[in-house]
């Protein structure tokens, strides 16, 4: 049986334990009180033997509660009240004679306690200390041997000793019942939290999307772009790739806000979005890179090749009239190329590179795609 271990009470609450055992240590010695005296009664004793009977069994339990509660470590004093239990008692086996039934109320009360504290290093402590302070006592008072006891007496002392039994038992399963509601209770607040947890790491995540999304379209945003572009140029430098940027920018854009409104305007961004992702490949990546302008990244992919998808992209997308709130709304795209490493071995070259193309379309009439 494992030891308990010392547990502090919480400031002002007396500890659990030193409830518990002066509510035990009351009781059995209470029964004692009158088993013993009945057992004395009869035989011419010394009033000082009274005095030490009473004295134990009926004041030293509130003092040593008193004592235990003031203790700074209470469990500890416990302890050491259990061990002074079974030393007192072990001499009252020989101060009384060895009177059978009631050594057995003794000792088994005194068995009992430590090991419910301190498994079976407490039993053998009770053990031991009853035998010392049985032969300390029998080696003052001198050693006779008494076994027998009144009927009365051993009734009493065999329903003392049941009583003992069955309200000790009674403290512990509820102890038991106890710690097994507050396991449960912690249990569920734990699983609580791990759904708090749950929450508060999928809220992040959103979150972390969030940052990297636009907010329109969808599509990623300026601010990943950078980080996206570092860690592909990283790549293509290192395995020799190109990398094409397509800046694609809607022309006369304002024109359409002008005449069909904001909402409108934000209908044929969005539209642009989807109808741009439709026509590129998996591997491609495309980033809302300002107001009307569009950063598509080609991975793998020169400028003959970044020219040809451009081209593609100017087409479809001049053929596609924008279908908004029942009007169709046409639109063209300008589109500048810059590949890697022709036309700039840095983001920032690249995509000024791309920018000057796309300048280089718009100046040129528009709906044009020009490579830097
Ligand atoms: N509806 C809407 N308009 C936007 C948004 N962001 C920028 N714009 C508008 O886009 C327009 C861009 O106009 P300009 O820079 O003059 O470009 P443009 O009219 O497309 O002309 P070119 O690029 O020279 O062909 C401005 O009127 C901005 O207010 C947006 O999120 N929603």
């Amino acid at each position: 049986m494992p030891e308990i271990t010392p547990t502090a009470a919480p400031r002002g609450k007396t500890h659990w334990a030193v409830h518990v055992n002066h509510r035990h240590r009351s009781l059995g010695y209470a029964m004692l009180l009158v088993v013993v005296g009945l057992h004395v009664a009869p035989q011419d004793r010394s009033p000082l033997l009274w005095l030490v009977l009473v004295a134990h069994f009926a004041v030293y339990p509130q003092l040593a509660f008193w004592l235990a509660r003031r203790a700074a470590d209470p469990m500890a004093a416990e302890i050491r009240h259990m061990y002074l239990d079974a030393l007192s008692l072990g001499a009252w086996i020989a101060v009384l004679h060895f009177p059978l039934w009631i050594s057995f109320v003794m000792v088994i009360g005194c068995l009992l306690n430590l090991t419910l504290y301190r498994g079976t290093r407490g039993w053998l402590e009770a053990l031991s200390l009853l035998a010392v302070g049985c032969a300390l006592a029998g080696s003052i008072t001198g050693w006779t041997l008494q076994p027998q006891t009144d009927p009365w007496v051993t009734a009493l002392a065999i329903v003392s000793v049941s009583l003992y039994l069955f309200f000790v038992s009674l403290d512990s399963q509820k102890r038991s019942m106890r710690l097994r509601d507050t396991r449960q209770e912690l249990q569920t607040k734990e699983l609580a939290l791990q759904q708090q947890l749950a929450e508060i790491q999928s809220l992040q995540t959103q979150l972390r999307e969030q940052v990297r999304r636009d907010a329109l379209t969808g599509l990623f945003n300026r601010h990943h772009l950078s980080d996206v572009m570092e860690r592909e140029l990283a790549r293509c430098a290192r395995d020799g790739q190109p990398l094409s940027l397509l800046m694609i920018d809607i022309d006369y854009f304002k024109r359409i806000n002008d005449s069909y409104g904001h909402q409108v305007g934000d209908d044929v961004l969005r539209e642009t979005a989807r109808l741009l992702l439709e026509r590129t490949r998996d591997s491609d990546m495309l980033f809302r890179y300002g107001g009307e302008e569009f950063l598509l990244v080609l991975v793998a992919a020169d400028a003959v090749v970044a020219k040809a998808v451009a081209e593609e992209l100017r087409q479809r997308y001049e053929l596609s009239p924008l279908a908004l709130a029942g009007r169709p709304v046409m639109a063209t795209l300008s589109i500048g190329v810059a590949t890697f490493a022709d036309h700039g071995v840095d983001f920032y070259s690249l995509v000024q590179a791309a920018d000057q193309a796309l300048y280089r379309a718009k100046r040129a009439g528009r709906n044009r795609v020009e490579v830097a």
